[in-house]
């Protein structure tokens, strides 16, 4: 299927790119942009990031943009509880991918705290975050073929308070089962407030779910992607 083909609710924007390549060069285009926008009229700005293997291209390309990074606060919007030794920590990635060249400036706050488990560092994850100015200025996501999102996922025994509007934590523990690793998480409601949202997707695939998040919006607790579906979200893709 073609993004063209999808009936994107009104207000939602898409860019397609042939390439991940070129689509992480259009997506760093945009989040360095308006990163400087909201530099120029406050002291700092602050930017969440996924981890995941589709944002490499924009993180390689958002790192050497000309920036003031020193004043830009840079949060995982999820993290798996494991060492930053272990391939599947999301800090790792990022620290290798964008903390580097010019970004190897900006302030990375970690969700990964001490602590055994999420929930013996999860107190610590608040209070690592306490200072972020709400809303954030620009999250970037990912999204997975069960409908997730950050570490929103669908069998998330935490899945009702982590999605809750009315949930004043900016950061939850979450333990779905289908996953390998136990795993913390910014709430819904501290994603979907950023001033800029962008959904970052690569492959047909993706491109299927998104089909699939679209037809039955309402279902949130199904697919939690389907509560980011809303006017003002930008979508970025490429088909490979
Ligand atoms: O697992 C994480 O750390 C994420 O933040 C997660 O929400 C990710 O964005 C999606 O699972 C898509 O992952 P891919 O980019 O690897 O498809």
């Amino acid at each position: 299927m073609k993004m063209s083909e999808l009936s994107l609710p009104d207000g939602i924007e898409c860019h397609v790119g042939r390439t991940p390549g070129e689509v992480g060069e259009q997506l760093a285009d945009a989040v360095a942009g308006f990163l400087a926008e909201r530099l120029s009229s406050a002291p700092r700005a602050s930017l969440v990031v996924s981890g995941g293997s589709t944002p490499l291209p924009f993180f390689h390309a958002l790192s050497g943009k000309i920036l003031e990074w020193n004043r830009v606060d840079v949060v995982l919007a999820d993290e798996r509880w494991v060492s930053e030794d272990d391939p599947a920590s999301n800090t790792a990635l990022v620290k290798a991918h964008l903390l580097r060249d010019r970004a190897g400036e900006a302030h990375f706050l970690s969700l990964k705290q001490p602590g055994a488990t999420p929930e013996e560092g999860l107190a610590g994850a608040r209070r690592c975050l306490a200072g972020l100015i709400e809303p954030p200025d620009v999250v970037v996501l990912g999204m997975g073929n069960d409908g997730h999102t950050a570490s929103l996922f669908p069998d998330a025994p935490e899945l009702p308070t982590a999605m809750d509007p009315d949930n004043n934590e900016r950061v939850v523990v979450a333990t779905p089962p289908s996953q390998a690793q136990r795993r913390i998480t910014l709430t819904y409601r501290f994603l979907v407030s950023a001033r800029f949202v962008a959904l970052h997707l690569r492959g047909e695939d993706k491109l299927a779910t998104l089909e699939e998040a679209m037809a039955n919006p309402e279902r949130v607790m199904e697919m939690p992607v389907r509560g980011f579906l809303r006017p003002g979200l930008k979508i970025y893709w490429s088909p490979s």
